[in-house]
């Protein structure tokens, strides 16, 4: 079980208050004029990946203090826990084995005293068959013609990975099309269908647990346009998989057991995309590279699991996070990549993190008295750059930042890469640096300004800097350094969570709306006026009715 520990009562946590107040006065800049060794220092490869952290406000001291809280708030014990498939989830009564997903090297993982693992290789066996048979076309649809599309109907944890990571790994796909329709909208499925073809479409129904209403609904209109368009209900077992953890609703809905791909309750759906969830990512890269994802994430579970804390990736993430959140009151955390096709990761980490480690109440059960889990938020880069790095540069709040880059681009077209790569290079520079008064001056001097003209001119130059920045610089996009960098941010989430003494693998906060839904629905029939909710819910539902 995880252990039950206020980390503001740690003697850790008092020795950092201390500390921030000393660390507060000095800059980043000063930091690396104090020490020639800095980068060094605070760098460390796993891998193909190098996580540079020494553009933040830390010393040596800093570092050694949130080790320290890690140890105090038993962090080693909680690793261990969920990696021996202990029910840490314990609002849900459920383990966390996203790591027996990827477990290659096969050892046990035991769950009520039963090896997941042969359950979890034989699904695998099973997707990389389906996978082959339908990119080879030796699969055949109710006409007789291979599958040319694929739509996978879901949403939350059961969308968002394999959307990011199909975008992410583009380079890497083969002749199928991969679509994704999640959206309750009608317009999501209506746009998605108007240029598919019934014979040629597959259908991936993922929802773990097969009742949510938009996919639910969205299978079901799917299901009606492919009646529509020729195929009889015979036909639906060659146009329809789903992938599940409910067995018994997913026959309910007409969909052949043998075409129905498993996945348990110890699989949170926004850690599945490694699961049968996965399916579309197997089909978009071909088994083999989906097998090479599931390998870099297992390289990564088996480093957070042995590396020492000081050279852990995840735990330093985690911990520098804390330091932000909990020490500066940083709100939010951005994250940067520098590369096109990892457009939607930030997207995919909001989901990751935020019904993650969005929570206020503690593992006691008490309401907590200090911040957990940031905001997150992130674009691409440059195209950041051009919309909202003004903020981050000059505007009041302290946005903690990481810029992820590959150093070999998929697509080395001209200087493209070397551009884009000099952009990331010079924003965690300049957030770092920040442009003094002098400075501005003196430029303004050069530019031909007079006196009055600069003194004016000046403040609105100035940069302060000493803005906090990771950057995480991979050696190329290749699914499985993508991998081993999705399973990074994974444990951070976990590290957090237990610093913070709160359940990451719940979301309870996801129930009341839903409900409230359900409620609401019924009273949108007929003319007559709503009136047991609030004046502005009864006012908008009424305005709605007499629109629609
Ligand atoms: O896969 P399902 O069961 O359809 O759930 C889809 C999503 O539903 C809810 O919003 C949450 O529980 C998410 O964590 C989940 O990913």
């Amino acid at each position: 079980m995880l252990p039950k520990i206020n980390f503001t009562e740690t003697e850790a946590y008092k020795y950092l208050a201390d500390h921030f107040i000393d660390i507060n006065q000095k800059s980043i800049k000063d930091l690396f004029s104090e020490d020639a060794d800095r980068f060094n220092k605070f760098s460390v490869f796993f891998e193909d990946i190098l996580l540079d952290y020494s553009k933040n406000r830390i010393t040596d001291e800093t570092l050694a203090l949130l080790i320290q809280l890690a140890r105090e708030c038993k962090l080693d014990e909680a690793i261990k826990s969920m990696y021996n498939g202990d029910k840490i989830n314990e609002t849900e009564d459920r383990s966390v084995l996203h790591i027996a997903l990827r477990n290659l090297s096969n050892t046990p993982i035991l769950v009520d005293g039963k090896d997941v693992m042969p359950d979890v290789n034989a699904v695998l066996v099973k997707m990389e068959k389906f996978s082959n048979s339908i990119i080879s076309g030796e699969w055949k649809g109710y006409t007789g013609k291979a599958i040319t599309d694929i739509v996978n109907i879901g949403i939350g944890g059961s969308d968002l990975g394999p959307v990011m990571v199909t975008e992410a790994l583009k380079h890497y796909k083969n002749h199928l099309n991969i679509h994704f329709v999640s959206n309750i909208d009608g317009t999501h499925i209506a746009e998605t269908l108007s240029d598919l073809d019934a014979e040629t479409t597959l259908f991936l129904v993922a929802s773990k647990t097969f009742t949510t209403q938009e996919t639910m609904t969205n299978a079901h209109s799917a299901r009606s346009w492919f009646l529509e368009k020729g195929g009889k209900e015979n036909d639906i077992a060659k146009h329809f998989a789903a992938l599940s953890t409910n067995a018994k609703d997913v026959s309910a809905f007409g969909i052949d057991t043998e075409n129905m791909f498993e996945f348990w309750d110890w699989v949170g759906g926004r850690y599945s995309l490694w699961s049968a969830i996965g399916l579309s990512i197997s089909l978009s890269i071909g088994f083999d590279n989906f097998k090479q994802l599931l390998a870099g994430a297992h390289a990564t579970d088996n480093h957070f699991k042995t590396a020492e804390f000081e050279s852990n990736l995840p735990v330093i993430l985690g911990l520098l996070g804390v330091w932000y959140i909990n020490f500066y009151n940083a709100e939010t955390q951005v994250i940067l990549p520098y590369d096109q096709y990892m457009h939607r990761f930030a997207a995919y980490f909001q989901q990751g993190d935020m019904e993650s480690n969005g929570k206020h109440v503690d593992r006691n059960g008490n309401e907590v008295d200090y911040e957990t889990g940031p905001i997150i938020w992130g674009e691409p880069g440059t195209n950041g750059q051009h919309a909202f790095y003004q903020l981050i540069h000059q505007g009041t709040r302290i946005i903690p930042a990481d810029f992820i880059a590959p150093a070999q681009s998929l697509n080395p077209l001209g200087d493209h890469h070397p551009i884009l790569l000099s952009n990331f290079f010079a924003q965690t520079e300049a957030l770092m640096n920040g442009k003094t008064d002098e400075e501005v001056s003196s430029e303004l001097k050069k530019d031909g300004k007079n006196e009055g003209e600069i003194a004016k001119l000046a403040p609105f130059k100035v940069f302060e800097g000493n803005r906090p920045t990771n950057s995480i610089l991979l050696k190329k996009v290749t699914p499985y350094t993508l991998g081993s960098l999705v399973a990074m941010y994974e444990h951070k989430i976990f590290v957090q969570g237990v610093i913070w003494n709160i359940f990451s693998f719940d979301q309870w906060g996801v129930e009341l709306g839903k409900q409230l839904a359900k409620k609401i629905l019924p009273e949108l029939e007929g003319d007559g006026k709503v009136s047991s909710h609030d004046s502005s819910t009864n006012g908008l539902i009424n305005q709605y009715k007499a629109w629609r």
